[in-house]
């Protein structure tokens, strides 16, 4: 399917990145990154296993410092901010990880409610049914209200986990993998929700991933990490209308459809 056309706004940038530097050791993963997401868009970041996609992740999100360069998020530099004005701005963020898993032993109400009644203290049972029940709407499972996890398939559970990320109303989506695992089919299914998440909750989105398919059908712009710096950025067809090996050898082990 082709992606729909985003109101993207390039004026204003949700996450910024410049001079990014990220090493274990001898092992330099990320070695000069910059990144500019724009308000609204879906920004795919494209790598191979092992390229520092999580790694970028992790520390746009907190979870990692960077050894140089800036990071900053909603116009806060997150490397400089304290515990409790990380977890502040994490309420912004929605995340899809990769084993994002759903608590098995609540139903699929339970697993929604939990962020807000958590994070939100005084918001009403009426208003936590009222954003229950929009959410379910938006990822199309209205009928799993009373389910249990077990009882969902794959596809289902990353609906619900996308769900429970979008009831705190986030900004930015960061999703991490999104159709590892999952069947062509589902895969297709979540593509479409990623598209239908940004057109309906106004978020600005990276995704990361090796999956093609999930690339083109919903980048707004890609940004191809090699060998630890974003070599290329464009369309999916400018990324990858090239004479770069590494990028034609990634085009032709990957793209399956
Ligand atoms: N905390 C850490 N300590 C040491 N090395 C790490 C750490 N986190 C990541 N790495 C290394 O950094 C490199 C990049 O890892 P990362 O998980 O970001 O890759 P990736 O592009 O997300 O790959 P995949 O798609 O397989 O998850 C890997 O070689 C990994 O072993």
């Amino acid at each position: 399917m082709e992606k729909p056309i985003a109101p993207v706004d390039m004026s204003e940038h949700p996450i910024s990145i410049k001079g990014l530097r990220k090493s274990f050791g001898d092992l330099h993963v990320l070695r000069d990154i910059d990144l500019e997401l724009y308000k609204g868009e879906n920004l795919v970041v494209l790598g191979r296993s092992g390229t520092g996609k999580s790694v970028l992740i992790k520390i746009v999100s907190g979870l990692l410092k960077q050894d140089a360069g800036t990071v900053n998020v909603l116009g806060q530099e997150v490397d400089k901010l304290t515990t409790k004005e990380l977890q502040q701005l994490r309420l912004k963020i929605g995340f899809s990880f990769q084993n994002s898993a759903l608590y098995d032993s609540m139903t699929v109400k339970e697993n929604l409610e939990f962020p807000l009644v958590r994070n939100a203290p005084h918001v009403t049972r009426k208003e936590i049914d009222h954003a229950i029940e929009e959410v379910l709407e938006g990822v199309g499972l209205s009928q799993a209200l009373n389910q249990m996890p077990s009882e969902l398939s794959g596809g289902q559970r990353k609906r619900i986990g996308i769900a429970r990320t979008l009831i705190m109303r986030p900004e930015i989506m960061l999703y991490d993998e999104p159709t590892a695992g999952l069947d062509p089919i589902t895969c297709i299914d979540i593509n479409n929700l990623i598209n239908e998440v940004q057109e309906r909750y106004n978020t600005s989105s990276i995704i990361i991933t090796h999956d093609l398919t999930c690339a083109k059908s919903t980048g707004d712009r890609i940004m191809m990490l090699l060998d630890g710096r974003f070599e290329k950025t464009g369309t999916f067809e400018e990324v990858f209308n090239t004479e770069d090996e590494r990028i034609q050898t990634f085009y032709n082990y990957n793209f399956t459809s």
